[in-house]
């Protein structure tokens, strides 16, 4: 097993995977586009501080609203873009994509899919789960080889900055066609409009 999350976006990535085995199995989690934005925003504020506003990186003119797509924050959400090339060199049905908003409201089901599409019996389940409320987030009861339980470390699950309405509006609107082209690929309505 291998993971990060730029080989979805790596245009040589698809090639070289397939190349390396054509039958490797695929999983994608994915958030809402606007949300996912505004949490890579976040995760470079706090390496630095003094970056401009999200506001101001979002568009190439504020006046005209015309959004500024060579933003890696905004080009990384534009899903359907990046499975184009995936599906190029691996079929849909070895890719599984994963909400990620499921993975933080019902994570035992969403590893659910996952087990099932690894072909693997379902070993991790609701037990294994509980509901930190200082943490805000779904954390183990124990971690492996360990009796004490585990949460994500505090680089996951950061408080992200209020974003004015109507900036989040206007990506909203930028996000769906792209969104529902998504839906279309997966055959799976992720639900973020
Ligand atoms: N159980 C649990 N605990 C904490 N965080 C959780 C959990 N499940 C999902 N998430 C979401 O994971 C987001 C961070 O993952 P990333 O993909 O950004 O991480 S990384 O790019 O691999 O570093 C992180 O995003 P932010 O909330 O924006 O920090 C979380 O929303």
């Amino acid at each position: 097993m291998e993971k990060t999350p730029s080989y979805f976006v790596t245009r040589e990535a698809p090639a070289r995977i397939s190349a390396m085995s054509k039958d490797t199995k695929l999983i994608v989690v994915v958030r809402d586009p606007v949300t996912r934005a505004i949490s890579d925003y976040t995760q470079t504020l706090s390496k630095r501080p003094d970056i401009p506003t999200f506001e101001s990186l979002t568009f190439k003119n504020r006046s005209t609203g015309l959004i500024d797509t060579s933003w890696s924050a905004i080009q990384i959400g534009i899903y359907a873009k990046h499975l184009e090339h995936w599906l190029r060199h691996f079929p849909v049905g070895q890719m599984l994509f994963v909400s990620g908003e499921r993975l933080i409201s019902d994570p035992a089901g969403e590893l659910g899919r996952v087990q099932d599409f690894l072909g693997l019996k379902r070993i991790i389940t609701d037990k294994h789960f509980y509901f930190n409320k200082t943490k805000g987030f779904p954390c183990l009861k124990k971690a492996e080889g360990s009796s004490k339980p585990h949460c994500l470390g505090k680089t996951k699950g950061r408080t992200h900055p209020e974003i004015d309405r109507e900036v989040v509006q206007r990506l909203r609107e930028f996000y769906r066609p792209f969104n529902l082209k998504f839906y279309q690929m997966t055959g799976h309505d992720f639900g973020w409009d």
